[in-house]
């Protein structure tokens, strides 16, 4: 995998935080005091230090390493897509917590839109409702829509919600159908080129930012769970990775990571050797036609985004602890990373 491209001091972004996503004011994040370390106490107060030359080194440049990204992104809009197969494991969920609460605590705006489908299937199956998936949706019939609110509305988004403010972040949950954040419009899905009816399946034709923007500048991280009405009211299964690529372009994001559970886009699925690290617009949209169901609308998603003016859209494997911190704060990164089509061979913009 080649490296990221090095971030140079003057790099500019596309997205004017002043003007959309005000810096938030002196946000009070609720994080523990910071750990002591493990220190040697010698008799009752006094603590010995122990010299680690190369560890300390390798500590300074991490955090050295680390500032032109924390530059690049404070007072900037991140989006983070939480898949419903990334959420499983204990670790990672917490990892993912942390990872969040670091975002917001150095002054970047993270904005969760969380997935649930493996949650959708499980209750779906408890009730005994037949469910399928095609071309990457889930055919969604009137009696299907309600089970995916009462999951990803009812029980995943709080859950989300939950794990950030157990680690020290105020997050609030909202849903597409909260303050019209999303209008949806019915969609279908494409199997083998063709359309294929899949229900109150929607794509989401319109974003309105406001109580997303509102709850940033009041020092929340928003976590949006994936439903919304269309224009007449009727309630829609809009996919998460749609949904955040939709956010993501309306809040003007320099950045969507969408967390997963899988290194990131493999060329040759399911050859290991063929993962993609970095992918251009424009040779994604070619071969998006040939890509198997689970990562079309995860693909299609990351094109949405850089096409709607975002910088970066990056698809990270959700089971590997802080993937996220990674790909955010070191040159190599992780997974694979899709750049708007004209920037392709610049490398030089983080
Ligand atoms: N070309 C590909 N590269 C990587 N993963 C792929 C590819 N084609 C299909 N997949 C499958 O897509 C899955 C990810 O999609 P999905 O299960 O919908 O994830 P999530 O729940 O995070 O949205 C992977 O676990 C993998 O099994
Ligand atoms: C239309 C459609 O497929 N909606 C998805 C919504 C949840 C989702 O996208 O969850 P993941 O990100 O975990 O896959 C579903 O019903 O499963």
């Amino acid at each position: 995998m080649s490296p990221h491209p090095d971030p140079e001091p003057h790099v500019t972004t596309v997205h004017d935080p002043n003007a959309q996503d005000p810096t938030p004011p002196d946000v009070a994040v609720d994080v523990a005091p910071p750990p002591t370390g493990p220190r040697k106490k010698v008799g009752t107060s006094r603590v010995m230090r122990t010299h680690d030359p190369e560890g300390d080194a390798q500590k300074v440049a991490v955090l050295t390493g680390a500032l032109p990204w924390l530059r690049e992104f404070h007072g900037n809009v991140v989006v983070v897509k939480y898949g419903g197969h990334a959420m499983v494991d204990e670790e990672c969920r917490r990892a993912f917590a942390e990872d969040m609460v670091f975002l917001r605590t150095c002054g970047i705006l993270p904005v969760v839109v969380h997935g649930g489908g493996p949650q959708v299937s499980a209750m779906l199956s408890k009730l005994g409702i037949p469910t399928e998936f095609r071309g990457g949706l889930r055919v969604t019939t009137e009696e299907a829509i309600g089970v995916v609110r009462m999951v990803l509305v009812g029980q995943v988004g709080p859950e989300v919600v939950g794990l950030i403010n157990e680690h020290g972040g105020r997050a609030v949950g909202l849903s597409g159908e909260d303050g019209g954040l999303f209008t949806a419009a019915r969609t279908f899905a494409v199997v083998d080129g063709r359309p294929v009816d899949v229900g109150l399946v929607g794509d989401v034709v319109a974003v309105d930012p406001t109580p997303v923007r509102a709850l940033l500048e009041a020092g929340h991280i928003p976590v949006i769970s994936t439903v919304g009405p269309d224009k007449d009211g009727v309630l829609h299964n809009l996919n998460a990775d749609t949904a955040a690529a939709a956010v993501a372009v309306a809040l003007g994001a320099v950045k969507l990571v969408v967390l997963t559970d899988v290194e990131g886009l493999y060329a040759d699925w399911p050859d290991r050797d063929s993962l993609v690290e970095q992918i251009d617009a424009r040779e994604l949209a070619e071969i998006l036609p040939t890509l198997d169901s689970g990562m079309v609308p995860k693909m299609a998603a990351c094109l949405r985004a850089v096409e709607g003016g975002v910088t970066r859209a990056t698809v990270v494997d959700g089971r590997l602890p802080h993937a996220l911190l990674l790909e955010m704060f070191t040159t190599e990164g992780t997974g694979t990373m899709v750049v708007p089509a004209a920037t392709e061979k610049e490398g030089t913009a983080p």
